[in-house]
């Protein structure tokens, strides 16, 4: 049978490159499009068909920020297909981006001129909300929605005799000054997203320590700058336009700046075609593109320790367990709920 293959965020930016760049490769991949709104998922799907035209290629509605949403599309998952060999957790969200112009034009004549624009730290900053769930929307959409889908598709990714891939989408914007363990869902902070990331970057190795031994393996890629709506949501999509002779001029002293959704998912590619035991699984392998414009990839050691991975995958445990509850209990309600209609008509 042939690879089943699902991409969360597929409709869009780094998401739909890769499923462009993995349908080049093997055309009889088993695709699965998993996005919240359905008419963009099915505009990358026929974008897909124009340029391979028998793929395979389903869709699945996922809101990735609703626990519910995870829990029913991973029913779903578990019910058409007996096999998951890839799951590319690459949905994410920067809510409200801020640039801190001040910032910007002191770090431009520092010695850290090149790590700013590599990372954005210092300069970036956004606004979060709380959610259905009553969680921080970045820290759910994310990091917990998705592994929470890693946990309830744990019976098709784990089988014996195969092994099954989980590859999240990171940054280089993950840092961990800006995730602390007393507040994993970053509510008092104004770097949610740099938090969610660097959290993403703990879980997976928390991930490989637990399920290598099923034949589960995690990775973290960053795929650099890239233009895509999540970009165009810091900077109107005319200034980018305005300042792309620049940003190619930057890309000569950093490798980050990727720029095409073709390139960041460079290292998405490359993960799919690598042996999953010539891994790092503390390394985050970083799509990069030379001054010249070619397209490589380069795994960097991740600053990341086992205690606070575990202690992190400790707490999402009971997070899981805590809405699991929720959930269970708004169910139970409405069941009475219509019960007692039922009585009283
Ligand atoms: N662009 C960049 O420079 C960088 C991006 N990244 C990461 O790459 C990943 C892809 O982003 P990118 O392609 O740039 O941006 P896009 O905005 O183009 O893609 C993001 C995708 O995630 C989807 N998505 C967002 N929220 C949800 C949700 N709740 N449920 C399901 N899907 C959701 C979006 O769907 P919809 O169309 O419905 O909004 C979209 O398909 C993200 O994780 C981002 O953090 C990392 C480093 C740099
Ligand atoms: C004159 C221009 C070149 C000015 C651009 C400055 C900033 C807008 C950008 C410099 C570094 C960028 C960056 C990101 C967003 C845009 C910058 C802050 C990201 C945070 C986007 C999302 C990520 O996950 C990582 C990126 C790191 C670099």
């Amino acid at each position: 049978m042939e690879k089943v293959i699902l991409v969360t965020g597929a409709n869009s930016g780094i998401g739909l490159a890769l499923c462009e760049r993995l349908l080049c490769e093997d055309s009889r991949l088993q695709l699965c499009l998993a996005c919240r709104n359905m008419q963009r998922a099915e505009a990358a799907r026929s974008a897909l068909l124009t340029s391979h035209p028998d793929a395979h290629i389903d869709l699945l509605h996922l809101d990735v920020g609703s626990v519910r949403s995870v829990l029913h599309a991973a029913h779903k998952v578990k019910a058409r297909y007996n096999r998951l060999d890839y799951l590319y957790l690459n949905a994410g969200i920067m809510p409200n981006p801020q640039i801190d112009i001040k910032a910007f034009f002191k770090g431009l004549f520092s010695s850290n001129v090149v790590k700013m624009f590599a990372t954005a730290e210092g300069l970036l900053t956004q606004q979060d909300r709380v959610n259905k769930d009553g969680l921080q929307e970045v820290f759910a959409t994310n990091l917990f929605g998705h592994f929470v889908l890693v946990r309830e598709l744990d019976s098709i990714l784990c089988q014996a005799g195969q092994t099954s891939r989980v590859v999240w989408t990171s940054s280089s914007n993950a840092r961990r000054s800006a995730f602390s363990l007393e507040d994993v869902q970053h509510r008092l902070g104004t770097e949610p997203y740099a938090s969610s990331k660097y959290a993403s970057d703990l879980i997976s190795l928390a991930l490989n320590r637990h399920n290598n031994s099923q034949g589960l393996y995690s990775s973290v890629i960053c795929p650099g700058l890239v233009m895509t709506n999540l970009t165009y949501g810091i900077l109107p999509s005319f200034f980018w336009t305005l300042i792309m002779p620049i940003m190619y001029l930057i890309r000569i002293f950093t490798n980050t700046f990727t720029l095409t959704p073709y390139n960041g998912a460079g290292a998405l590619h490359s993960l799919f075609l690598k042996k999953p035991e010539s891994l790092d699984p503390r390394a985050k392998y970083h799509s990069l593109t030379s001054g010249m414009g070619s397209n490589y990839t380069q795994p960097r050691q991740m600053d990341i320790d086992d205690d606070m991975s575990e202690a992190l995958y400790v707490k999402l445990l009971e997070m899981e367990k805590a809405a699991r509850k929720r959930l269970k209990e708004e169910d139970d309600n409405k069941q009475a709920y219509k019960k007692y209609l039922n009585q009283t008509e």
